[in-house]
């Protein structure tokens, strides 16, 4: 599989004085016995990866146990994609790709714009269940958007985990403002970014998610899943299901085949198809309405009952004559019964593995 990132055969000597001074930390806190969470910040192709595989396998050495949580939607070593995960290291460190998340959560998207909340929430559950697992030390690696939304996205989840040492790798002193933020209440430490760091274009970045989308599904199956099931992510499925009587008048007025309507503070928003052409006038902030087609091809996440994502699949199409959505997933069919809602996000997969973005207001 294409990766960006591995263990470095060349290290800097400011590399191993980190290294040094987690070991202290860690040395600090075997008396309180509490986790030591490190975040590492840094723009595009800065080196954050690589030096998580460093410190990781560096401290997994040492004998500590580690865990990564690796929140860098946009090209994760760990893998579903689309969502954050947390890898606990076994006894032998493994590449990077090659580490199976302990625990997801969704995210829906490759991007964190528009994400924010999944990206915090999902930060925070997942650092709590890191430290609920009596995991010594976690290295959080972050994506590279330091700039616009993205500044505020690292301020606040700084602000929400707390971490012992944040980690900034930049050029020319690009993370100041934000490190300033945070330089009298946390240990911070800069680093340069590697001379040799090799920079990706947006197109081989593209290529890179391209390939894993298309590794991670390479052995998925076809599942059909009861309508009953919780689905979150649009609003189709939020508020009350419209009544018979509503239906019928929907159709007759408009003459449309309505497959399923909901009603949300006077609200409707329903899925049809029309059965013949005439015009009509319909005020979309009323009554919104889509083809059931406008379902196909996205994302979802297979939630357990404590909200994390088991594994994620791409919806073909939801059925709503027969009750059932079609998805296909690389899931092992064991684990389809602990799936307690399906979410879905906010990404378009076609068939040869490309991807297109939707706003957050697709559905
Ligand atoms: N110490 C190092 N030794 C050798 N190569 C390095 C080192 N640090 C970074 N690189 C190289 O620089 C490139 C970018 O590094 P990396 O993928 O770790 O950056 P990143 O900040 O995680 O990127 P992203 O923006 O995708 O999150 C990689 O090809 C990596 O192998």
């Amino acid at each position: 599989m294409i990766t960006k990132a591995n263990y470095p055969d060349d290290i800097p000597e400011s590399r191993i004085e980190l290294l040094e001074l987690i070991k202290e930390k860690l040395s600090e806190k075997k008396k309180e016995r509490d986790i030591l969470k490190i975040i590492i910040l840094g723009g595009l192709d800065s080196g954050k990866t690589t030096l998580t595989a460093f410190l990781s396998k560096e401290l997994l050495n040492l004998g500590y146990k580690v865990a990564i949580l690796d929140c860098d939607v946009g090209q994760k070593s760990i893998l579903p994609p689309a969502t954050i995960s947390l890898g606990i290291l076994n006894e032998k460190f493994e590449e990077l790709h090659n580490i199976k998340p302990y625990k997801s959560y969704f995210i829906g998207s490759t991007t964190p714009i528009q994400f924010f909340g999944e990206m915090i929430v999902g930060i925070k559950r997942l650092c709590d269940l890191a430290e609920e697992l009596g995991v010594e030390v976690v290295i959080i690696d972050t994506t590279g958007l330091i700039f616009g939304s993205g500044f505020d996205l690292k301020r606040m989840k700084i602000e929400l985990i707390n971490p012992n040492i944040i980690v900034g790798l930049e050029k020319e002193g690009e993370l100041k403002p934000l490190l300033d933020l945070f330089k009298n209440k946390y240990k911070i430490v800069k680093l340069k970014v590697y001379d040799y760091a090799k920079s990706f274009s947006r197109e081989e970045r593209r290529k890179i998610r391209l390939e894993k989308w298309r590794e991670y599904f390479k052995d998925s199956r076809s599942y059909e899943i009861k309508i009953t099931i919780n689905l979150t992510g649009s609003k189709v499925f939020q508020g009350k299901e419209i009544s018979e009587e509503e239906k019928y008048l929907m159709e007759a007025l408009f003459k449309w085949k309505v497959f399923y309507g909901s009603k949300c503070e006077g609200k409707y928003t329903v899925v049809k198809r029309d059965l013949e052409e005439i015009p009509r006038k319909i005020d979309k902030n009323v009554l919104y309405y889509l083809e059931p087609e406008k379902f196909e091809d996205i994302i979802v996440g297979l939630i357990d009952e404590r909200g994390f994502c088991i594994d994620i699949g791409i919806l073909k199409e939801i059925d709503f004559e027969n009750k059932v959505l079609k998805i296909i997933s690389p899931i092992d069919e064991e684990l389809l019964k602990d799936v307690k809602e399906i979410r879905i996000g906010r990404l378009k997969i076609v068939e040869d593995g490309d991807e297109y973005l939707l706003d957050r207001d697709y559905l």
